[in-house]
This record gives structure tokens, C-alpha cells and sequence, in this order.
């Protein structure tokens, strides 16, 4: 339903994203990795329309996105969070998820994910006051209010330790299920995006240099020397 052809982006004489083509189905789970400056924030920029490719093509659901506007393509169905954490910080946890929840025109599944997510409680609380963790977890949340077809994550898991990310990875896989979205997850912990995604595509200088499953990723050799000293199959 998401689809890209030959989408580049260059800034200056960087070639930050070369010629990516692939296809994001339907309730699909799907991980993107790469090393640092593999081009996974730009590609996701792109895909939002925060930037406007050099080359290539996308659709949602076989509509053009060129031209659209990040705004635009929210309504669109295409929702992120973003690395750099994006809530509105003197605003309360419900008040931030009701500017997207009314922007949408209400999404049913909203007050079961605030419930998933463990936001219940704090639903008064000033967003600035709540711990890092919380504050990504109303990042996905307020993405989820939207209704999206395709919500990305850039780096959910960053700042959590193992049992909050093991805690995370049920939780996306509960928006799976309930919310029926495609998820598009960049995340530098192997172990997570391994356990969580169907199907992973790997970034290296702005190129697509595998996609498949976390285990033919794994074995790829392509892969291997992108990660040159590090074990990503112990990872997995
Ligand atoms: N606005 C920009 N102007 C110039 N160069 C840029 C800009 N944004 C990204 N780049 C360059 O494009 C390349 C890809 O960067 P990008 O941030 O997309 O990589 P990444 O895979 O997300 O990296 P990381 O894992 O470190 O977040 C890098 O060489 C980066 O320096």
C-alpha cells in the first residue's frame, strides 16, 4: 500500500538516500536498520514529506504523494514520532492526544491504546513532567490517535532498557493486531527490531542492501560487513 520507486535525495554532493524502491503491505511489521548516516532519519523525512526527494516516486494506496505536504499526508493515513522527542510540553498527556484524535476526526482505538501503553494515570499530567520512556510511549499514542495506515517509529526503543523495549515490542505488536496499521520501526537495538518485525530492510550509504526476514538478514554477508564488528546474529 505504501510504495517507493527510485526515491533519492541528495543534500549538496550527499547522497543521502540512493534509488529505494519497496513495498510496505498492509498490517505489515517492518524494520529499518543501518549503520550511523545510513540514511534511515532522511528516508522516514521523505516518506513524511518534511523533505522532498531529488528523484523517484511514492503512493499510498496507488495516490501520488508528490506534492503533498507533511501535514497532508498525516490526514493521508501517514503518521511518525520522531527521535528527537516532539510532544507539546506544557500541554497535558490528554490534551496532546486529543489535537491528533480531533485532527482525525476520532479514533476508536485510542482510549484501549492510552490503557496499552500505560498512560491511564497520567492522563492530567503536564507531558514535560513524564519520564523519557512515558514520553515516547505518548509520542506512538498521539501517531496512533491520527488512524494511520502507516504509523513510523524512529527509534522507540532509544533511552529504555531491556524490559521496558521487551514491554514496547508487545505493545507495537498489539497495535498490529488491534489497529491493523503498518509499522515502519528504525531502531539502532537489533535484538528489538529482530524480535519484533516480519521483514527488515537494510540501509548502507543510502542504499537498500538486503530485505527479508530477521533471520535471512542476519545471514546476509551484505549485512555482515555493514556491521563489520558487530555480531548481529548474537543479537537476534
Ligand atoms: N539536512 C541535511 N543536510 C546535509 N546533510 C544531511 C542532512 N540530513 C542528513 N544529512 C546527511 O545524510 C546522511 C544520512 O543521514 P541520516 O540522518 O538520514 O542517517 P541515519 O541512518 O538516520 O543516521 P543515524 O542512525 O545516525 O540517525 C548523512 O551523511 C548525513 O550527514
Amino acid at each position: 500500500m505504501l510504495e517507493l520507486n527510485g526515491v533519492s535525495k541528495s543534500f549538496g554532493g550527499v547522497h543521502a538516500v540512493r534509488d529505494v524502491s519497496f513495498v510496505l503491505e498492509q498490517g505489515e511489521v517492518r524494520g529499518l536498520i543501518g549503520p550511523n548516516g545510513a540514511g534511515k532519519s532522511t528516508l522516514v523525512n521523505l516518506i513524511s514529506g518534511l523533505l522532498a526527494p531529488t528523484a523517484g516516486s511514492m503512493t499510498l494506496d496507488g495516490l501520488p504523494l508528490k506534492g503533498k505536504s507533511a501535514h497532508q499526508r498525516a490526514r493521508l493515513g501517514i503518521a511518525r514520532t520522531f527521535q528527537n522527542l516532539r510532544v507539546f510540553p506544557s500541554l497535558s498527556v490528554e490534551q496532546n492526544i486529543d489535537v491528533a484524535r480531533y485532527a482525525a476526526g476520532g479514533a476508536p482505538l485510542v482510549d484501549a491504546a492510552i490503557a496499552e501503553f500505560g498512560l491511564r494515570d497520567k492522563l492530567t499530567a503536564r507531558a514535560n513532567a513524564l519520564s523519557y520512556g512515558d514520553q515516547r510511549r505518548l509520542e506512538i499514542v498521539r501517531g496512533l490517535a491520527l488512524g494511520p495506515k502507516v504509523l513510523m517509529l524512529d527509534e522507540p526503543a532509544a533511552g529504555m532498557n531491556e524490559e521496558e523495549t521487551a514491554a514496547l515490542g508487545a505493545s507495537l505488536r498489539w497495535v498490529q493486531r488491534e489497529a491493523g496499521c503498518a509499522l515502519f520501526v528504525i531502531d539502532h537495538d537489533l535484538k528489538f527490531i529482530m524480535t519484533l518485525c516480519d521483514r527488515i530492510t537494510v540501509l548502507d550509504m543510502g542504499a537498500v542492501i538486503a530485505e527479508g526476514s530477521p533471520q535471512e538478514i542476519t545471514q546476509n554477508p551484505k549485512v555482515i560487513s555493514a556491521y563489520l564488528g558487530e555480531d548481529i546474529g548474537a543479537e537476534a
